[in-house]
Parts: C-alpha cells; structure tokens; sequence
C-alpha cells in the first residue's frame, strides 16, 4: 500500500505535469486501488451487460477509475463518448481535473467536463464529467444521447431529482436505440395529462420516434455508488445485474460521542480544536449545514484562535457551499500554507465524490439541510434534519483516501443505530414545477404516467402542472406553450423565475429584472455581525427603498457597480477585487454573495441576449418594475390581516414578514413575496409592495377566479 501521498501538498489539484515522478507515483496509486484488481471482469461485464450496477466502497476507485477502463477496451473508438454524471458540479469538476492529469493530457481534451455555464470540452473529448442536470439539458437538443456509447450515473443513491428523472429518461432512450422501427418506445404513452385531467382523447408527441433510435449503437449504462441499494435499482431496471467491487483502500476509524449532544455546532468547535492540539497533521473536514452556518463557525474558529498557546494558532478555515463562486470553491482543494492545519468547512457538497487532498479527519455532525414541500399548501421549506446512514458512510469515506483517517460523528452509536439507512428521494420532497416543465421540454406528455423510479404524488404533480398554466407555460390541454414554455425551458432557473425575465423584456424592465433575479438566487447579501448591529443597520438603510426588498437588493447591486466604475478602470483585476472587499466590509455587505450574485446576473444575462429578448431599463420609473413583479409573482402575493400578519392568497396560509426585510415594520396593505421560510412561524422574505389592483389587471385569469 502507498504511504500517505504528500505531494499533494505541494501540487495544486489536476496540473499536468511532465514529471517522471510524479507520474509513476499516479500509475502505482491507480494499481494500488481494490477497483484495480476487477477491470477485466468489469469490461467484460459491461460489455455483456446493457445495464450494470456496481457497489464499491468509498474511495475503491469507481468515479476515476471505470471510465479509463472503459475507454481503453474500445468504447470510445468510433469518436463516441463515456459520459459520467454527478449530483454535483464539484465533483465533476474537480474528479475530470484528477483524470486529466491521471491520464496525462491537458484537461478538455480527452478527458473533460461540462457543468453549468462551464464547459470544459473539446471535439477530442472522450471521457466526459458533468451533472445529471446537464445531460438531461443536453437530451432536449440530442434526445437520442446520440454520441455517448456509455453513460455512467455516478452517485446514484443521492436520489436528487436530477437524478431519478436522468434514470427514467436513460432508461427510455436505451429502450429507444434497441429497438426496431416496429417497436413502441418508452416516451410515446397511451394516455397524458390532458387525458387524465380533463377526460380528453390520448395524444402522443415526444422527440423518441418509432424505430428512429435503431439508427444508433446501443447505449450502455452503468449505475455507481458505495451505498446503493442495489436491489431498488436492479429492479427499477427489469433485473439488472449488480455487482460489488470489495474493499476498501485505507481504513477510517469511526468515533462516536458517549452522550448526545444538544449543541452539534458546540460539540463541532470543541473537535475541531481537540484534533489540532492532540492529533496529528492533518487537514479536517466539517460538514455543517449550510452558508450561514459555515460563516458563524468561521467567526467562531477566528474569535477563538488568540485564545490558544502561541504555537498552536496555525488553522485556517476554508468554507465550500453550492452558491459559493467556482473558483472559491476551489480554495478547499488548494493545500494549506506551510506548517497549517486546513479546516474545510463544507455542506453536504463535499459529501460524495470528491477527493480533498490533505483531508485525514472529519467532523460529522449527522445533520443536513433539507427541501421539503408540502404540495397542499404550497410550502416548500428547508429544513434541518439528521442524515441517513448512507450519508454518514459517504461522509467518513472523505476520510482515508490518501492515508489512514479518522470520522468523528458527533452523535452516540445508538443514534446512529436509528438512522434511516438511505435518504428519502427528493422527487418526493420538493415542488416538481422545474422537473415537470424540463419533461415536458424533453417530449414527456404523460407525467403522471411517467416512469419515476419512485412517483412522487399525484396531487404534487397536480399542482406543478397547475402552477406551469397559470405561469403560462403550458396550454389548457397541458402541452408546452410557444413562445413562453419553451423560452422558460431554456431558461436553467425556477419556473417563476424564467417567467419574471421573459414578462421584464414586455415592461421595459429586463436590466433591473436581471439583478433581482440574480440578488434572489443567492443566499444572505447584509450581514450583522452581533458585535456591530446598530452600525449594520445605519450602512444598511442607505440601500433601502420603502418599496421593498426587491427594489433595495437593486440597489446595493448598483451601488457596488458605481463605486467599481468609479476610479477602478486602470485597476488589475487583483485590485478592483480588494476594493470591492472593502466596500462590501463598509457597508456589511456579504462579499461573497454580491460576488456570486455578479456571477450569476452575467450568465442568466448571456441566456436571454441568446433568447433575442429585449433588454432596456425602467430608469426611474419604478412602478413599471413593480407591476412586473406583480405580474410574474402573482401566485406569491398575500394582503394584510387586521391583526398585522398576511394571508397568502394563492394558499390561504397565514404568514408574516421577515423581520430582515425592509418592509417589516412599514407592513403595507398588498405585497408579492419571494421567499417563504418555515421556522416556529410562516415567514416571508424578499417582499414588494403592490397595488391590489394590480392583480386584477395583470393575472386576470388567476384573480377574477379568487373573487
Ligand atoms: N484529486 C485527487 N487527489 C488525490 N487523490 C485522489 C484524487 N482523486 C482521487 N484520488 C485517489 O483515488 C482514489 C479513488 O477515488 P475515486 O473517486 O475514484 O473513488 P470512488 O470509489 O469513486 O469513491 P466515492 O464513492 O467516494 O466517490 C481516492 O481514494 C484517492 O486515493
């Protein structure tokens, strides 16, 4: 077995590198790995096999390893393609990175990603990383998933929605290109929706045409992960074969607290300094549950360091969350100053997958954040809850890849012991607006009768599909609309929101639509710190508009853009970055947040100038960006109650205002919000000020229907 692998240490993540050294060591450590040892059989049972499962441990080899194999017996000899799928753009990223320099080329080439408005391919690219999400993207241009001759479906037992509904849709294209032009194929149904909803006469479109699919080689695919319940899947798949790949590279010692702990965040500050002083090197992982509260520890970890002996004051935090830029995520992955303990601070998108060079502990405090919808009353929430015990082993196997690791879960054995062994799949946790709307795209006519490996209920499904005609993006008989549901479509955004920029381009109002579209999609823009909240407060009532939170997130967005404009232009791009920390710092501002919200306006902006949508600003005029608002969040809008809380009026729920928005103490009569919070109270974030009447004259069809 090889020692621990330091050099990680000192070569940044997936460089390619021309040294001998460094090579052989890379060519022993794939020899050494227990996926090694089976690749013929592998092959072989790939090849025999139209549909494999395979069960290895964590870190056995399967993400990096299988798809070399494969590429090297011959799958991709005729120009054709091994895709490999993820729950997430990290792993795809960071995994394709690790191949590429494993294989010797320079990343894009043969070996390559593509995630989200990043695509690091080329017409060479053999070996292809990506998310679920995108290969499903990539199936409304090529519903055949024409150039792949492999799919691999890594992860699997995440069950993200991407991925139960990228399972279904495999499965009915593999069926597609067997089959003969005689045969009927998996997305031409009997019935749809119409059919089921309104009594009317079945009718069939969809991309998958008889006997069109034979034209292809068949598609071969493969579903992966370390705690799969291969059953569900073999079954899911006619009988599909399953295989195990036994072993485990290192080993991870697992400890568990004597008591329960009523405090993980506590009980999770307390391990990370007990492992610094009594451990050795090491960097730790803590999985926490999200931005927030990366950032307290963060605070916590800084407050705490000058209390400790002078020679011990070598940690540095390194947060890692979803909304965090791409590359300050890849700051995790980068090795920690000389003589520093790296202490990674990450949700659960740090969980499957990903290699995190350095990494010998991990600080598992058995929570996670969340979705949960409740399609009665509309309510989609998130929650903390404890992980299932699939979770907690893919979260020790981040231990233990490089060397010998340690997992601390901060919870007792027999908490673990009561774990649900696998995580209830999202499909049936969470609004199906986006899901139904990217199968209606794909040609899927009959959602309820859609092959879900696990069918979400009929009365969420019901009222997504109800949401999507009133948004308009569906026709009464339940067909995607043109132009509006097939722009929504192409939009990668919340239903709601694709539709609030295609109406902005009609109200003159896209450039203030944009930012708010972007400001929404990121998590916590002000921040308080406690120390300092009177100051917070005054910095941030110079952004506030007495219209709503909406029109303040504007804003602070333009302001930032002033002041960068302003005196910056000879600037490196280092500089404008330091003066933009600071003025985000003056103005408690969260940094990374505004920067990420920049990220994303800049994308969402490339999407609708290809859409050919017209882009022009309201200037002054605020109330036309108001009644878009009011037009495109109707089904969020809720009227006062005497008693000073609101009714929804597309739910009826009671609810009330944040009291971090703007509008928390004006509370007037009408609003539209964005956001609603479940905690011991129905919140709202992200709330404007409306006229009533707007509704009436703007969503005529949802509001002459209330009264
Ligand atoms: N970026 C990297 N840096 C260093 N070592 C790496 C890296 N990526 C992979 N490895 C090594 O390769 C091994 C196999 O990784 P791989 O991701 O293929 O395993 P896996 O079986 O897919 O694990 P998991 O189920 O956890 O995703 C790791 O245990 C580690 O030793």
């Amino acid at each position: 077995m090889p020692t621990m692998a330091n050099s990680h240490f000192k070569q940044p993540n997936g460089t390619v590198s021309n040294n001998d050294s460094r090579r052989q060591k890379l060519l022993q450590q794939r020899k050494s790995l227990p996926i090694a040892t089976v690749e013929k059989r592998l092959v072989e049972e790939i090849r025999n096999n139209h549909i494999l499962i395979i069960v290895g441990e964590t870190g056995s080899g399967k993400t990096t390893q299988l798809p070399q194999y494969l590429f090297k017996a011959g799958f991709c000899h005729d120009g054709k393609l091994v895709g490999v799928t993820q729950p997430r753009r990290v792993a795809a990223v960071t995994v394709a990175k690790r191949v590429a320099e494993e294989c010797g080329v320079q990343l894009g080439q043969r070996v390559g990603y593509s995630v989200r408005f990043d695509d690091m391919t080329s017409g060479s690219t053999r070996i292809k990383y990506m998310t679920d999400g995108l290969l499903l993207r990539e199936a409304l241009l090529d519903p055949y998933l024409s150039k792949y001759s492999v799919i691999v479906v890594d992860e699997a037992h995440e069950r993200t929605v991407h991925t139960d509904v990228l399972l279904a849709l495999l499965k009915s294209v593999q069926k597609a290109r067997s089959q003969t032009a005689n045969e009927l194929v998996g997305r031409e149904n009997s019935s749809n929706d119409a059919n089921l909803e309104k009594g009317k006469e079945a009718q069939t479109t969809g991309p998958l045409k008889k006997g069109q699919g034979a034209k292809f080689p068949p598609l071969r695919l493969v579903i992966m992960s370390a705690s799969l319940d291969a059953q569900i899947f073999s079954e899911y798949f006619g009988g599909a074969k399953a295989v195990h790949v036994q072993g485990r590279q290192f080993p991870v010692d697992i400890f568990y607290t004597l008591h329960a702990e009523t405090d993980y965040v506590e009980a999770a500050m307390v391990t990370i300094f007990q492992i610094h002083s009594e451990e050795a090197p090491g960097d730790i992982l803590v999985f926490l549950t999200g931005q927030e509260e990366i950032e307290s520890v963060e605070g916590l970890v800084r407050d705490k360091l000058p209390q400790l002996p002078e020679g011990n004051r070598n940690i540095v935090t390194v947060p890692i969350y979803a909304s965090l830029p791409s590359e300050q995520q890849m700051k995790a992955f980068m090795p920690a100053p000389a003589g520093f303990r790296k202490v990674i601070l990450a949700t659960n998108i740090a969980e499957t997958s990903v290699t995190i060079p350095g990494i010998k502990y991990v600080v598992d405090p058995g929570v996670v954040k969340a979705r949960n919808y409740n399609p009665r009353t509309g309510i989609e929430s998130l929650n903390v809850i404890p992980t299932s015990k699939a979770q907690a082993l893919q979260r020790s196997g981040r231990a233990g890849r490089e060397g010998a690791g340690k997992c601390f879960r901060l919870y007792t054995e027999r908490e673990f012991e009561k774990l649900a062994d696998s995580t209830v799949p999202e499909i049936k946790r969470c609004n199906l607006s986006n899901v139904i709307l990217q199968l209606k795209a794909l040609g899927v006519d009959d959602i309820i009768g859609f092959d879900f490996m696990e069918k979400p209920s009929r009365m969420a499904i019901v009222k997504s599909l109800e949401e999507l005609f009133l948004l308009g993006a569906l026709t009464e008989d339940y067909k995607l609309s043109d132009p509006i549901g097939k722009q929504m479509a192409r939009l990668p955004l919340d239903p709601i929101y694709s539709k609030a920029l295609i109406l902005s381009s009609q109200f003159n109002c896209l450039e203030e639509m944009l930012i708010a579209v972007a400001m929404l999609s990121v998590e916590s823009i002000f921040f308080t710190p406690r120390e300092k909240q009177e100051e917070a407060r005054t910095a941030i009532k110079r952004f506030s508009s007495t219209e709503g939170d909406h029109i303040t997130l504007i804003n602070v967005y333009r302001s930032c853009d002033e002041f960068l404009e302003s005196g910056n232009a000879n600037n490196s791009k280092d500089k404008i970055f330091k003066n933009m920390k600071k003025w985000c710092k003056d103005n408690f501002v969260n940094g990374r947040s505004l920067r990420h919200a920049r990220d994303v306006h800049s994308q969402i902006r490339r999407h609708v100038e290809q859409m050919g949508l017209r882009i022009a600003s309201c200037g002054e005029d605020m109330i036309l960006f108001r009644r878009c608002l009011a037009a495109s969040f109707f089904l969020n809008a809720a009227l006062r109650q005497p008693d000073g809380t609101y009714r929804a009026l597309a739910s009826s729920q009671i609810v009330q205002i944040h009291p971090t928005s703007v509008l928390f103490r004006a509370k007037p009569d009408c609003i539209v919000f964005n956001e609603l919070v479940r905690t011991n109270q129905n919140y709202i974030r992200d709330v404007t000020r409306i006229d009533p009447m707007w509704l009436t004259e703007l969503a005529p069809h949802f509001y002459a229907r209330q009264d």
